[in-house]
């Protein structure tokens, strides 16, 4: 396969005003009638398919708990300067904490966000000299003293979206014509919880659009809820399909109540790319304004590899492959495919402390990131 060069704005149009995404509500699925769970599991399939992404209700977060999210990220991004960096995640070797606006690369340009990534609060796990540096990634979170309640208000988030996902990889599953607990065993146990609160400044006169630069999430699956500010737009591929990835912007704003789904590049290989991990980039929002967010990456257990599946001869028909990039190898073991993206993602915890496995990731000692995680 060529390889994958993500579009600039120079190859795709002007963007539409019109979202294109569906809502579907995860409760035809937990709770419906058999015609509402299959009429669920066939929308899933078709945007999936040719998208990559929805919006989803009904995925059983109460508004008093969305609040709690959003006033504990809000909370966190109004502590002074120096509360936030004696959280840097350059402290971590796990990659959680505080990330300031600028130090965050996609392919090689900088982002114009800042954030706080937080994981499952686990301990660290018990490292030998034979232990693979994937094995690093779990561990403790770094929290500010300053606001103790955000640490529940985030956890339980977590815990609240991992349901929610494991739901929906059971339809997936079924989506792709597999048994519906396909997915189940290597989520089960530790899946990987990784949740990023991520603040977009208003750029100022002159400055960079890239609030976050064309990707895709690396993960399985990625669940988003979005404060009021729009920003997130989404690849609408045109009818040729090529793998430039040519087509044009369409808007994805905020819907109350929702969240917006996103398949990630592991179920896209998985599935031979039937499932689509569609390209997307966040707009810096406008001078004065600002914009929050908070992304939910859930992946299999860190150990965990995940089989290519075997489509039905009607679904394997339409899969369109997988687009092979040089630059960023596509691999299904969890913790190696979530170590590459952070190792690209986050340099000075790469050179800090990966130093000894960053020439087998194929990064250069001093180097500038390169792609997203
Ligand atoms: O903030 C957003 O709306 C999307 C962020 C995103 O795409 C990401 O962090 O992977
Ligand atoms: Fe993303």
């Amino acid at each position: 396969m060529p390889t994958t060069t993500l579009p600039t704005t120079a190859n795709v149009a002007a963007n539409t005003p019109i979202p294109g995404l569906p809502i579907l509500d995860l409760r035809d699925f937990t709770s419906g009638t058999p015609a509402q769970r299959a009429a669920f599991v066939d929308q899933l399939r078709d945007t999936a398919f040719t998208l990559g992404f929805l919006y989803l209700k009904g995925y059983g977060a109460s508004q008093t708990q969305i609040d709690a999210v959003l006033q504990a990220s809000r909370d966190f991004f109004a502590l002074p300067p120096e509360q936030k960096q004696a959280i840097h995640m350059a402290n971590s070797p796990h990659f959680r904490g505080y990330t300031a606006a600028g130090d965050e690369f996609t392919r090689g340009e900088r982002d114009w966000r800042e954030q706080l990534d937080v994981g499952a609060e686990r301990e660290p796990i018990q490292q030998n000299p034979t232990s693979p540096a994937w094995t690093r990634l779990q561990g403790p979170n770094q929290w500010p003293d300053a606001l103790p309640h955000i640490t529940p208000a985030l956890l339980d988030w977590q815990n609240t979206l991992t349901q929610a996902g494991q739901h929906l990889l059971r339809a997936l599953a079924l989506a792709l014509g597999q048994p519906e607990n396909t997915f189940e065993s290597a989520f089960s146990g530790t899946p990987v919880q990784h949740l990023k609160v991520i603040h977009y400044p208003g750029r100022a006169e002159g400055e960079s659009r890239q609030g976050c630069g064309p990707h895709k999430d690396s993960g399985c699956l990625t669940l988003l809820l979005q404060d009021t500010q729009a920003g997130l737009q989404v690849l609408e591929r045109d009818g040729s399909d090529t793998p430039e990835g040519s087509g044009r912007w369409i808007d994805g704003p905020p819907i109350p109540g929702t969240l917006v789904i996103n398949i990630g590049e592991v179920l896209e290989i998985l599935s031979n790319g039937f499932l689509r991990a569609n390209i997307h980039q966040v707009i810096s929002p406008p001078q004065n304004v600002d914009r929050l967010s908070v992304a939910f990456f859930l992946s299999p257990r860190l150990d965990a590899e995940l089989p290519e599946l075997v489509l039905p001869p009607e679904l394997a028909a339409k899969a369109r492959g997988v687009d092979r990039d040089p630059n960023n190898p596509l691999i299904a073991h969890t913790g190696r495919n979530l170590l590459k993206g952070r190792l690209r993602s986050h340099p000075e915890v790469a050179q800090r402390f990966y130093a000894d496995v960053l020439e087998a990731h194929g990064i250069k000692a001093g180097a500038r990131g390169q792609a997203y995680a």
